[in-house]
């Protein structure tokens, strides 16, 4: 029987909820805030208290459904919707900015694509951090814990080499399932053909911190039945429900944190304050609190808490406990692409939005079947500069980094710029990601997810997605007001350093290379955007079409980065009692989808919570001792 918010004691009224006394309070019952609640809880002796602002939405049809996800977008009870401010470098454009608001956080409304980087990544957010914990080494072992791999291949693929993987980089009962598309269509197949006659090769095992190369796509897709999004809820809630030492709040905003001064003058967390059904409460921890808001909402919370630039609070009305102007900053991935109208004939998910086909795809699927909306994105590819530039375009490339370094001002962000160059000109490290679905997608809508995605019925179309993996760009998202429900102002940065846009023409130009390659190139009529005279060949060309069909790829990060705004074991630089676990302590980008590292790090800083209380309570032994 599928779990409801009635069979799952942890969710609780706000009269028992308000009742209980807690350990830890977690903000957020997200992508990384159920792992740590889910993992804390294991052990008994300490009690958690998760406060969501959206809802539980357990069971829900649009949420476990994988192809149903572009439903959710925009829907408030799914989507906080959020929106940036204009954008120069898109022509001006405010971009969509979609994140979940229900109990799974994003997990619940994401792409479900598993990917988790290269090892270098991750060591550079030790070096770039000042920290020792966080390398690939002290990630690693927490991808595999979280994971629970189902290694089955569709019949029809049994014998194709696109799919590789090591046993030893995968772990098969853990919370979150991942799996193969359960199916690939015959443009999927030569798509991946047409990229080995282009000379690339499958990944060895793509999740191994060597990801080069493009090969088949791992999904969050439990395929034990007819194919459900494995996701927070699933994974880390669902199966912990019983939990007395566990309780859930949802429909709860929270919307600052409290503190008090202690005796040596530091600022002491003692717990939050939040709304719920029209009324003000608040909730004090005997631990910490540990914000999970996510990458928009955890710096919001910082500074609508008095943690942050001192000259963004004074102009939103907030007393500045910290002075830190880095608390706000944001890294993101960025994504362009192209689409095709496909052959009559071929295989296309446009199809299930057409009224007829979606009723008998949805038998299937309710009958058990699968099908085509149990489907999940087959295929990812992570390219270098070297796959897809000259020479004569790296040396330029370099160049322009050099002249723009020279603007910076400090030491972080110059130490970054050359983290990246060195990306660059390393053959093998993966700054581009290619994603195809046989979909049609309007990459110059990037201001209304809808459109975005929602615009396919009556065409049967191939979309091939172009992300940039490490922008140059970073933006910036800050309160303007003291309003906790006003929502912070994103400059997300798009295409503002120079280096971005050169680098996402380039990819642009190889995927129309490789999607012009035997096979795929039979399977293909015209091409639909950019529209068939534009000459990507031509870099102007390539850059002006980038300028109106880029936006986010929904990864953003470092708003309370490690070293700058959290130590190594992710609690708030100057002050106690405040923890940050969630995409926004991400320092520097990682060429991979962002959910995997969320349940990762989830995982890690629950460990790291119950060995400080390991050793706080061996000391106190110790002490009794000594005594
Ligand atoms: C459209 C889309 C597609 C994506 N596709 C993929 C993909 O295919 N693969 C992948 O790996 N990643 C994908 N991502 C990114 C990935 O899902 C996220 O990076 C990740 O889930 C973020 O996790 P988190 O824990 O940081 O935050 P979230 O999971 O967003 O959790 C934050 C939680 O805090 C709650 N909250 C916020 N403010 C408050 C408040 N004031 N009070 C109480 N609660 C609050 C939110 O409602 C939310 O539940 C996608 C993202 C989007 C938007």
């Amino acid at each position: 029987m599928a779990a409801t918010p009635a069979t799952l004691p942890v969710l609780k009224s706000i009269e028992d909820f308000i009742e209980g006394s807690y350990d830890y309070i977690v903000v957020g019952g997200g992508n990384a805030g159920l792992t740590l609640a889910g993992r804390l809880s294991e052990d008994p002796s300490i009690s958690i208290a998760v406060i969501e602002a959206g809802g539980a939405k357990i069971g829900d049809p649009g949420v476990l459904t994988p192809a149903a996800f572009p439903s959710l977008f925009g829907k408030p009870e799914y989507d906080w919707d959020f929106h940036t401010l204009p954008q120069a470098g898109t022509n001006g454009t405010k971009h969509s900015w979609a994140r979940g608001k229900l109990l799974g956080g994003t997990s619940a409304i994401n792409y479900m694509m598993y990917a988790r980087g290269q090892v270098e990544e991750f060591n550079d957010w030790n070096r770039i951090a000042g920290v020792k914990n966080w390398g690939w080494d002290g990630i690693k072992p927490y991808f595999s814990k979280c994971e629970s791999f189902d290694k089955r291949i569709s019949p029809e693929d049994k014998d194709s080499k696109d799919y590789s993987h090591l046993e030893e980089h995968h772990n098969y009962d853990g919370p979150i399932k991942t799996s193969y598309a359960s199916f690939r269509s015959s443009s999927e197949r030569a798509y991946h053909e047409a990229a080995i006659n282009c000379g690339f090769k499958v990944p060895v095992d793509a999740w191994s911190g060597v990801n080069h190369g493009i090969g088949a796509n791992l999904s969050t897709i439990d395929r034990s039945g007819p194919g459900t999004r494995s996701y927070a809820v699933t994974g880390y809630l669902v199966p912990n429900g019983q939990r007395p030492n566990l309780a859930v709040l949802t429909d709860a905003h929270v919307e600052k944190v409290i503190f008090e001064k202690g005796t040596d003058g530091t600022q002491v967390a003692k717990g939050v304050a939040f709304s719920h059904g029209g009324k003000s409460y608040t909730l004090l921890h005997k631990g910490a609190t540990i914000l999970s808001a996510g990458a928009v909402m955890t710096p919001q919370i910082l500074e609508l808490s008095g943690i942050g630039s001192k000259s963004v609070l004074d102009k939103a009305g907030v007393e500045c406990l910290i002075d830190n102007p880095r608390v706000g900053d944001v890294e993101d991935h960025i994504m362009s692409g192209i689409t095709y109208n496909l052959v009559d004939g071929e295989f296309s998910l446009d199809h299930v939005n057409t009224p007829e086909v979606f009723t008998k795809l949805a038998k299937q699927y309710a009958a058990g079947e699968g099908g085509p909306l149990a489907h999940g994105v087959s295929n990812s590819g992570f390219l270098s500069l070297f796959d897809v530039s000259t020479e004569e375009e790296r040396k330029n490339i370099y160049e322009l980094v050099e002249t723009h370094k020279k603007t910076l001002t400090n030491d972080f962000d110059r130490k970054r710029e050359d983290m990246l160059l060195a990306r660059l000109k390393d053959p093998k490290a993966a700054i581009l990601q290619f994603i195809s679905l046989n979909v049609n997608i309007d990459f110059g809508a990037r201001h209304d997810m809808s459109i975005f995605l929602g615009q396919s019925v009556g065409t049967t179309r191939w979309s091939t997605c172009v992300g940039l993996h490490h922008c140059f760009s970073r933006g910036s998202i800050h309160i303007t007001s003291s309003d906790p429900k006003s929502p912070p102002a994103i400059d997300a940065a798009i295409l503002d350093h120079p280096v971005d846009e050169l680098l996402m023409s380039f990819g642009v130009r190889l995927i129309d290379k490789i999607l012009n390659t035997s096979p795929m190139k039979e399977k293909l009529a015209s091409r639909v955007r950019p529209t068939p005279e534009v000459d990507l060949s031509d870099t102007e060309q390539a850059v002006k079409y980038i300028k109106g069909h880029t936006g986010t790829e929904f990864h953003p990060i470092a708003g309370a980065s490690l070293g700058l705004v959290v130590d190594d074991e992710l609690n708030v630089k100057g002050v106690k009692g405040l923890k940050v676990c969630d995409s926004s302590i991400i320092p520097l980008h990682i060429s991979g989808n962002t959910q995997g590292i969320c349940y990762a790090m989830g995982e890690k800083a629950a460990d790291m919570l119950k060995e400080d209380r390991r050793a706080a309570a061996t000391t106190k032994k110790l002490g009794e001792l000594t005594l």
